[in-house]
């Protein structure tokens, strides 16, 4: 572990930083994480657009499930606090009813809200206008609005391609085929899928461009759909490549689990990697679309261990940690966390396949690089990654641009070297609102 630089003069009194907790010893704590915020999303957006009422256990509440949830309401829909089914468990009851407008949503800063809601908005009777938190005015939009409006809907957007805009809604879409590039977010085919059961003439989706980002996320859309009863085809299976076609059809009302979100479990079990500790995920579940899934193997080669029991996933580190080369193309949310973890290995890692992340609620390469660097790290930004040549850290200030993810990265570099402060860690709240107290449970401070 590397001692604190004697020229930082310890932690400030600033509220808005947050002094990381540093590891003195080996984690050994058993963390329940909440549910995924993409499970969650997709099953507000499919129970509204069912034919009779459904339930959503265990949702993730969060910022960017809460700003769904309002969305979906403001357009009609009932989302009510209860318990499932059978009396037990928390859930969202979700009713649905035709969809209407005038509405304004907030989007905040969550792709998935910016995206999915779009189309839902154009099978509603009135005008949606869309807004949101600055950045969301530069993340993509285009292959959404595009679609939208090659399958009949109007929209006023300006002329930008992005936030703000208005969707018109003419309370339902002819559908039909259309092609997009979705290499800057696999979120334009997703949002295009799970409104496409209501199109008049379902919908085709073709993807035409470069690499298509993040395919287990809509592998997730595909199985979701599957689930309430629709019939997709796709390019797995036998189906044509970047081709995914959704029939038309009424979709069911669900009584859905959402599994634990394993992109959050990331920072824990890299405790558990960073201390040579232990760290327990209950309730990992054996088969997943979760990007997050691929940390078992990303983190075993990096010099851990893992278990799957009925405990839940257990991993375990060394206190020794490898770098890695490995494309990050299909998990890219993953990136922030494992270049955490790469800045403290014993040799160089090489992230690619991840130049989409620029785009992503910061641009997460410049950001990973300034700050490993800002606490004497030495990161260079690549064409479509990070090349990341781990030194001695020291402390300082870790900032993080409104991204929950650059602040679960800075905390994870703050077990092993001492004196980080994380600026804004409050920001965590967009999709693990206790984040603070979750972490410091687990190292018992
Ligand atoms: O569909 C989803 O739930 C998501 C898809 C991915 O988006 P991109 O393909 O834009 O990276 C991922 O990074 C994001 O966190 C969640
Ligand atoms: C990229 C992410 O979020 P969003 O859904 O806003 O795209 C993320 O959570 O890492």
């Amino acid at each position: 572990m590397t001692a604190a630089s004697p020229a930082h003069s310890g932690p400030s009194a600033d509220p808005d930083l947050w002094p990381a907790p540093y590891a003195a010893g080996p984690v050994d704590a058993t963390v329940t994480v909440p549910g995924s915020k993409s499970v969650t999303n997709r099953a507000l957006v499919l129970a509204a657009l069912a034919a009779e009422p459904g339930w959503v256990r265990r949702p993730l509440r969060s910022r960017d499930t809460l700003l769904m949830a309002e969305g979906l309401r403001v357009l009609g829909t009932a989302v009510e606090e209860g318990v499932g089914p059978d009396g037990t468990g928390e859930a969202w009851r979700i009713v649905p009813a035709p969809l209407r407008g005038p509405a304004a949503v907030d989007v905040g800063n969550a792709g998935t809200v910016m995206r999915f809601l779009p189309p839902v908005a154009a099978l509603a009777d009135g005008p949606v206008r869309f807004d949101g938190d600055p950045r969301s005015h530069e993340r993509p939009l285009h292959g959404v609005i595009d679609a939208l409006r090659a399958l009949g809907a109007r929209i006023d957007d300006g002329g930008r391609g992005a936030l703000p805009l208005t969707v018109h809604g003419g309370g339902g879409l002819e559908g039909g085929t259309v092609e997009i590039d979705a290499s800057s977010s696999s979120q334009f085919v997703s949002a295009l899928l799970l409104s496409g059961a209501r199109f008049n003439q379902g919908v085709e989706v073709r993807h035409v461009g470069g690499r298509l980002p993040s395919m287990p996320h809509i592998r997730m859309t595909v199985d979701m759909l599957r689930a309430v009863g629709a019939q997709v085809d796709e390019p797995e299976h036998g189906g044509e490549p970047d081709v995914w076609r959704v029939a038309p059809s009424a979709l069911r009302g669900r009584d859905l689990v959402v599994e634990p979100d394993l992109s959050n479990a990331q920072p824990f079990l890299a405790a558990a990697l960073v201390t040579g500790g232990r760290v327990t995920i209950p309730d990992w579940p054996a088969r997943t679309t979760q990007p997050g899934d691929e940390l078992r193997r990303i983190f075993t080669e990096m010099g851990g261990a893992c278990e799957l029991t009925d405990a839940g996933l257990t991993f375990t580190g060394t206190g020794r940690i490898h770098g890695i080369d490995v494309d990050l193309g299909e998990v890219g949310e993953l990136t922030p966390g494992i270049a955490a973890v790469a800045a403290l290995a014993d040799s160089p890692s090489t992230l690619r396949g991840v130049a989409h992340l620029r785009l992503h609620e910061t641009d997460r390469l410049a950001a990973l690089t300034a700050e490993i660097n800002g606490l004497g790290g030495d990161v260079t930004e690549t064409a479509d990654g990070l090349l990341i040549r781990p030194r001695p850290l020291r402390g300082g200030v870790f900032r993080t641009y409104h991204d929950h993810r650059m602040a679960t990265a800075g905390a994870i570099l703050g077990l092993a070297v001492k004196d980080v402060e994380i600026e804004d860690v409050a920001t965590t709240a967009k999709t693990l609102p206790d984040f603070p107290g979750m972490w410091t449970e687990m190292l018992g401070v």
